[in-house]
């Protein structure tokens, strides 16, 4: 397993053009399968998740090729609809296939994409909200067959804004007959970018963004090209990044609008931040200031996904601040390895208590999850000394070659790839 080594206290400073938006690309890459056709969409970052999500789709016919970050897909030939256990159960994002491959073939075989380490993350509002479609589903053990042979238009009333529940339904209801309302939406901007793809290959969605997406059923979409979002929460790490090592970074390809909530978290740290076009600069020169509470909630309130990173800027913060955690019950595993680090967090059910220290100390430790890792590397460029990061495959999930984009700004992090007989070798 891949380690990062991090040798901390240089403060981050210059440019740098953030990645397309992982959570964005992998529902847009599902739901290409509603085409029979060629598709073309730009700005797919390199990461693991895209990877597994490319050979589900070569495994069930398609043509699938990532030059650059750009991908070109060709699912004319696509045949199964079948996801094979192996490769549903290497990501969670499997699940995305269901909506898609239940309209285009009537019927779809996948498994449950299991618990997770920040989570139990239940599928039960994706399954309703198919059967509100239509569709049977049959459950034994893991395996879930989904059949319908016609989806008929329906309003469904999810009891939680769930982002992945809202993009398989509307990918199922795209080529349903009928109209069909989400009520409760998620309102996250992947979830626009999901209703402008459908859109560009001839769907009739509207609403995303709100609470309430209506999509009108049309017999069939066509070939288009298009661009992903830039990823937010990369976008986030990166200004946390800059305010925890008070450097100074200058941020292109954002859309500052979708970091909103952490704009405003950060400037309440003290953080200075300027937005201008697809432009956001950081520069940090003081100590942040503590924040009384955080609350992660869906969109547009403070996401989920920058949690561990703010928490990181928070322990180094001048007095107390709580971060309360709603969406996900296991998202606190980085507060353990941070606290390794010379954090001082004490929880308490979902709510982590932040005694800011005046520094961190650099130690070896272990990503438990995506972001965690993330959090984990952040604090490493922060602290004082050497820190190995462990396990970073779960950071491979979502930034693309994290090593090289941090090195831009100025930080001294390599990767260290284990040889068989042992021997670590850096290879950037
Ligand atoms: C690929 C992708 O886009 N991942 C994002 C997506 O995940 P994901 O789509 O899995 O997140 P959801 O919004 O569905 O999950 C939020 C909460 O709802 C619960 N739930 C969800 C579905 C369901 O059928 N039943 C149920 O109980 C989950 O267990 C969780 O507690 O949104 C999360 C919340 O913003 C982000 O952290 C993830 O980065
Ligand atoms: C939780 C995340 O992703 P996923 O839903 O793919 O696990 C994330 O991106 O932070």
């Amino acid at each position: 397993m891949d380690k990062l080594v991090i040798e901390g206290g240089k403060p981050l400073s210059g440019t740098i053009a953030i990645q397309g938006a992982k959570n964005a690309a992998l529902p847009i890459l599902a739901a290409s399968m509603l085409v029979c056709g060629t598709v073309t969409i730009d700005s797919v970052p390199k990461l693991l998740d895209i990877e597994v999500m490319l050979n589900i789709l070569r495994e069930l016919g398609c043509k699938a090729d990532h030059i650059g970050d750009t991908v070109v897909l060709d699912t004319t030939l696509a045949h199964s609809p079948h996801v094979p256990e192996t490769l549903m159960r290497q990501m969670r994002s499997s699940i995305f296939l269901m909506g898609p491959l239940l309209a285009r073939f009537g019927e779809v075989h996948v498994y449950q994409p299991g618990g997770c380490a920040i989570g139990e993350r239940k599928i039960d509002l994706h399954l309703t909200g198919l059967q509100a479609l239509g569709a049977t589903i049959t459950e034994s053990g893991n395996r879930i067959i989904c059949k319908a042979d016609k989806l008929i238009g329906a309003d469904v009333n999810l009891s939680f804004p769930s982002v992945g529940a809202t993009e398989n339904i509307m990918m199922a209801a795209v080529l349903a007959e009928g109209r069909t309302t989400i009520s409760n939406a998620a309102r996250e901007p992947e979830i626009q970018d999901l209703q402008n793809y459908l859109n560009a290959m001839g769907a009739r969605i509207i609403g995303a963004g709100t609470d309430t997406i209506t999509i009108e059923g049309v017999e069939s979409l066509s070939s288009c090209r298009y661009k992903v979002i830039p990823d937010r929460i990369v976008t986030g790490t990166l200004m946390v990044a800059a305010a925890a090592t008070r450097g100074h970074v200058v941020l292109q390809n954002t859309n500052p609008a979708h970091v909103s909530s952490l704009i405003h978290v950060l400037r309440r740290a003290g953080v200075q931040i300027t937005a201008d076009g697809d432009i956001i600069k950081v520069n940090s020169v003081a100590r942040p200031k503590a924040i009384e509470r955080i609350v992660t909630s869906p969109y547009p309130a403070f996401p989920t996904d920058l949690q561990s990173l703010v928490m990181v800027l928070l322990t180094l913060a001048d007095g107390v601040s709580i971060m309360k955690e709603t969406i996900f019950e296991g998202r606190f595993k980085h507060v353990g390895e941070l606290s390794r680090m010379g954090a001082d967090i004490r929880v308490d059910m979902n709510a982590a208590f932040i005694r800011g220290v005046p520094r961190l100390y650099g130690a070896t430790v272990e990503a438990t999850d995506l972001r965690a890792g993330a959090a984990l590397v952040v604090a490493g460029l922060a602290a004082q000394g050497r820190t190995i990061v462990e396990q970073v495959h779960h950071i491979d999930r979502g930034y693309d070659q994290i090593e090289q984009m941090l090195s831009r700004l100025g930080a001294r992090i390599s990767r260290y790839t284990p040889v068989p007989d042992d021997r670590a070798v850096p290879n950037g």
